[in-house]
């Protein structure tokens, strides 16, 4: 029996790969390996010696590697006059910037940041929007340091059928952009295999032959094209190595700037259009032979110039193939699988003639294209050590449950307020918009989650700079550092602690929680996540991962009209549990709830205007229009260079005010005692809760929470799901990309409305919106093939507009199924009593051999930061958006994500967008004016917001809809009569 073929495919660090791989192994039956451009391994002694301890570590990100990145510098395109990272505070006549020493710190510099004080010594004073066509000003090399090694990639080669040279950002001039891939072209006849290069890598190979790789017109990022070739009228003889040969009409989408020229422009038009003269190979590039085109119209009416861009070539003689669009897009059409597969077939003929076989044995150093399971890495680390207090505190848990009616007109704040009134911290997920009057039901939340009882729950927090992260169970007293080491990472320990305390799923369920971790993970995580190092040190010791054990939790089922009560205990704890009574005192608490009216009451809008509190005066700092749109112009130089597809650019408001909540330590703190906690309570007219009731009412989003914890404070209306995953294993991602404002009576700017679903529609479906939002759905599929694998993802909803309070959306869904879904999908245990009270004895015995286990925090660990708050592909887009918003710039708990993962498995998570948050360590001491100059101490306020900036997008365009997503929760939350 012939073995199974093995195809290496060298990763260029773009963010489809993922979805590559997945087409070779489907497609073709083979078994694909992958291995980064600049993987240390592929180095020369000297050059490996910087991977610290010389270890080949993956992070399982599928294209990075986090030890060879030391020395990241990209893009020294800068304005440094006009473009500063945010609006300085102190620009404002009531913030006289006499900061609090100890507190002004601030992660985001918009405070003490001086204007160029940021910026890499490199960088030129003037925007390089006149960068010549391929050596701009932007020589983006991921280390300059680093050589890879002609005679290790030859003994690496002889592993493999075939190689594929990936897409990726860059230029394939620039030696670091290409890596590894550069030496393909180069490789004597001896050592020769067959080759495709894709985007990059076709770029690569036309480069490596004499031709010129130079700007298109105007970059086609997810645009999707007419593929032309001469497919089914290819004769057998003038078509040897033809890949399309019996190949139909297709579309494909492309993702680049740059083009390959073989000297095309030089073919007159009459024999362009007679056909046969864009078949040769030209003066220019002999050896290549062009295999399809795509003719790009420009001007009006097409009646301008057409643009000749080379789409595919093969080799005259040796056997290299090459193709600038991605046939591995959700939108190229299934036709041109053919091709792939001709190639498959032409290069295993190649082998059989040349009398090539790869070797079998021996180490190769690429790896498998799916990562391993975050629990699998555990066991190999830590083989049956000592288990630490928090390794069993609350392990093996057993649900006891009570369901109580919700009464009508109670809202989830009626029952934070009349369950948790005294807690200071507070996690409450809530589906502001779940009733019917308040959206249309596909956009519509089901659930609230309400995370009660805090101080008793076990807590994991980690600093990203940090080599530890901290647990802390704060009610019992106990805290502990625990190395990250031997857990490969944070995300390792979150994945080893809810192991620990699983619940086995009961089929179905009709709760989404049962109890489980609950918290956020901020942007600067998802950096790190993918390899990118933050400016150390850092101004702050905030958690970017700030994690709960919740086991006394509330959930509010909207549909069924019901609130479940429930709590988690621990083995041999239920004597306890009669005792502490939780249960039912919080069940009767509830019942007690209907009858009464004190929600409307409530609800700021209709509470008298006199009762009301003189809101405290705001100091707001919007980011400037002008430099806005001088950064998106930036970005789109650096995507006409090649070097980014789409950039999700934003930036941050800041508004301060008087100190209004109880202020916490930054981390793990311990909340005060009751007694001060009720006075404080009592003053918070203004609170960040009353901030959160406001919000949610005027702007209600099915993704609305309200997070205190530690030191932060998150009130969101976020209306974008990032992930959610059941107990079957089953993934589901929402990324959301194209945002049309409503049309609201007080708005007549002249900036494009929408008034109904139908006209958002319209605006939406077009070239620029469709573009933006399915470049991030292939990015999001590449997430979910690194995890889930080839084959396993799929996208059963593309570009559907929804609509919510203020503004219309485009979204797609894409799903995957985890590998190995859970082998403990066993039948439900006793499953509950009368009454509505279940009672779920899980049984203690844990299956075993499990350890290869994927879960729903594989596929969270591996998609950070999300998809649609960076752009594609994503590291290097994310590298671009610090040099733009600023090197110490921090999104922190905007652009990260929010939600829950649940003792069964099942976990749900949103992206932070359209929310404020605050750090209790960010504090500014104001003069007051009309008080005759007193000093006041004010908290800061953050609203993050900002959009894809494609090619084809404006300056003002984005500067307004920037605008448009800042103005949702600033009037939300402080008042539709805030101005900017
Ligand atoms: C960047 C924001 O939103 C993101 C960008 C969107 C877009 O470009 O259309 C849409 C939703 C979000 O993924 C924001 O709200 O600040
Ligand atoms: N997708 C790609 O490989 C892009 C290649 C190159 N960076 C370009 O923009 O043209």
């Amino acid at each position: 029996m012939q073995p199974r073929p093995r195809i290496l495919f060298l990763d260029a660090y773009d963010s489809f790969s993922n979805n590559i791989t997945s087409l070779l192994t489907t497609l073709l039956d083979a078994d694909v390996f992958v291995l980064p451009i600049d993987d240390p391994l592929l180095c020369e002694v000297e050059a490996v010696k910087e991977n610290q301890n010389g270890h080949h570590h993956h992070n399982g990100n599928g294209s990075h590697h986090q030890q060879n990145n030391g020395s990241t510098t990209h893009g020294v395109i800068t304005n440094g006059a006009t473009v500063n990272g945010n609006g300085s505070v102190n620009g404002n006549g009531l913030v006289n910037g006499s900061t609090n020493g100890t507190v002004n710190d601030t992660a985001n510099g918009t405070l003490n940041e001086s204007i160029n004080g940021s910026r890499p010594a490199s960088a030129n004073n003037s925007l390089p929007i006149n960068g010549s066509a391929s050596n701009g000003p932007l020589n983006g090399s991921l280390s300059s340091k680093f050589t890879p090694s002609l005679s290790r990639l030859r003994t690496e080669l002889s592993h493999y059928d075939a190689l594929v040279c990936g897409p990726g950002p860059g230029h394939p001039d620039h030696d670091a952009d290409v890596g590894a891939m550069r030496l393909v072209w180069q490789l004597a006849d001896n050592d020769l295999l067959p080759v495709l290069g894709v985007c990059l890598g076709f770029q690569s190979l036309v480069a490596a032959c004499g031709g010129r790789v130079g700007r298109l017109r105007r970059g086609l990022h997810g645009m999707v094209r007419e593929v032309v070739h001469r497919g089914r009228k290819v004769t057998a003889e003038e078509g040897e190595g033809d890949v399309f040969r019996g190949v139909g009409r297709f579309k494909a989408t492309l993702y680049h700037s740059l083009c390959g020229d073989v000297g095309q422009a030089e073919i007159a038009q009459a024999d362009w259009e007679e056909g046969e003269a864009k078949w040769r190979s030209l003066g220019k590039c002999p050896d290549l032979i062009p295999l399809a085109w795509v003719e790009e119209e420009h001007g009006e009416d097409g009646l301008g110039e057409t643009e000749r861009i080379l789409m595919a070539v093969k080799h005259r003689t040796k056997p290299f193939w090459g193709v600038q669009y991605h046939p591995e897009s959700v939108c190229t059409e299934q036709e041109g699988n053919k091709v792939i597969l001709n190639w498959f077939r032409e290069a295993q003929r190649w082998n059989e003639k040349s009398g090539r076989v790869p070797v079998r044995d021996g180490h190769a150093l690429a790896r498998a294209a799916r990562k391993p399971s975050l629990l699998s890495q555990l066991v190999a680390v830590s083989p049956g050590a000592q288990r630490k207090w928090w390794e069993t505190l609350g392990a093996n848990p057993t649900l006891r449950s009570l369901t109580v009616p919700l009464p009508p007109g109670v809202q989830v704040p009626d029952i934070v307020d009349a369950v948790e009134g005294h807690s200071v911290e507070r996690i409450v997920l809530d589906s502001a918009n779940a009733a019917p009057a308040a959206s249309r039901a596909d956009v519509r939340g089901r659930y609230s989650i309400i995370a009660t009882c805090l101080d008793e729950a076990l807590r994991v927090e980690h600093h990203v700079g940090d080599a530890y992260a901290t647990v802390t169970a704060s009610a019992a007293g106990l805290s502990d550092k625990v190395p990250l080491v031997a857990y490969d990472g944070v995300w390792g320990l979150v994945a080893a602690l809810h192991e620990a305390r699983r619940v086995p799923a009961e089929g179905e369920e009709d709760t989404p929680f049962i109890g489980g971790f609950m918290g956020y993970v901020t942007y600067e995580q998802g950096l790190h996540d993918i390899g990118i190092p933050l400016e150390q040190p850092r101004p702050h010791r905030r958690p970017d991962v700030s994690l709960s054990w919740v086991t006394k939790s509330i959930v509010v089922d909207h549909l069924q009209g019901v609130i479940h009560v429930q709590q988690l205990n621990a083995e041999g704890e239920e004597e306890e549990m009669t005792t502490d009574g939780w249960l039912d005192k919080t069940a009767s608490v509830l019942r007690s709830l209907g009858g009464s009216t004190r929600s409307l009451r409530d609800t700021p809008e209709l509470a008298p205007r006199k009762n009301r509190h003189h809101p405290p005066r705001l100091s707001i700092q919007p980011p400037k229009p002008d430099e806005y749109e001088t950064k998106v112009r930036i970005c789109q130089e650096y995507i006409a260079a090649g070097e980014s597809y789409e950039l999700c650019l934003t930036d941050q408001t800041t508004i301060t005010r008087p100190v209004s909540d109880l202020v916490l330590r930054t981390s793990s703190a311990s909340p005060p005692p009751l007694k001060k906690r009720k006075q404080q309570q009592q003053k918070q007219q203004d609170s960040s809760w009353t901030l959160f009731k406001t919000l949610r009412h005027r702007q209600p989003a099915p993704f609305a929470s309200y997070l205190r914890l530690g030191g932060a404070t998150l009130v969101s209306a976020s209306p974008e799901r990032f992930l959610t995953y059941d107990r079957a294993g089953l993934c589901s991602m929402r990324p959301m990309k194209g945002t049309v404002r409503k049309a609201l009576p007080e708005v007549a700017d002249g900036i494009t409305t929408a008034a109904t679903l139908e006209q958002a529609e319209r605006i939406l479906h077009v070239p620029k919106e469709e573009a933006e939002n399915l470049m991030i759905v292939d990015l999001v599929r590449h997430d979910l093939h690194g995890v889930c694998g080839a084959g396993r993802v799929k996208v059963p909803e593309l570009l559907k507009v929804e609509e919510y309070r203020s503004v219309f959306q485009m979204i797609t869904v894409v799903e995957g199924l985890l590998p190995d879904t859970p082998a403990d999908a066993v039948p439900p245990a006793a499953a509950g009593a009368a009454n509505g009270e279940r009672n779920g004895q899980n049984g203690h015995a844990k299956p075993v051999g499990l350890v290869a286990r994927y879960t729903g925090l594989d596929v969270l660990a591996a998609s950070l930061p999300p998809g649609s708050m960076t752009g594609a592909p994503k590291k290097r887009s994310c590298e671009i958006l610090r040099e733009i918003e600023g090197r110490n710039h921090e999104r922190s708990l905007y652009s990260g994500v929010v939600g829950y993962m649940c003792a069964t498995g099942r976990g749900d998570w949103s992206v932070t967008i359209r929310s404020l948050f605050r750090w209790d360590d960010e504090l500014v001491r104001v003069v007051d004016k009309d008080e005759e100059g007193t000093e006041k101490t004010h908290e800061v306020w953050r609203i993050g917001a900002g959009g894809a900036v494609t090619i084809l997008s404006t300056p003002e365009g984005e500067r307004e809809e920037m605008f448009t997503k800042l103005s949702g929760p600033l009037r939300g939350a402080f008042g539709e009569g805030v101005c900017l």
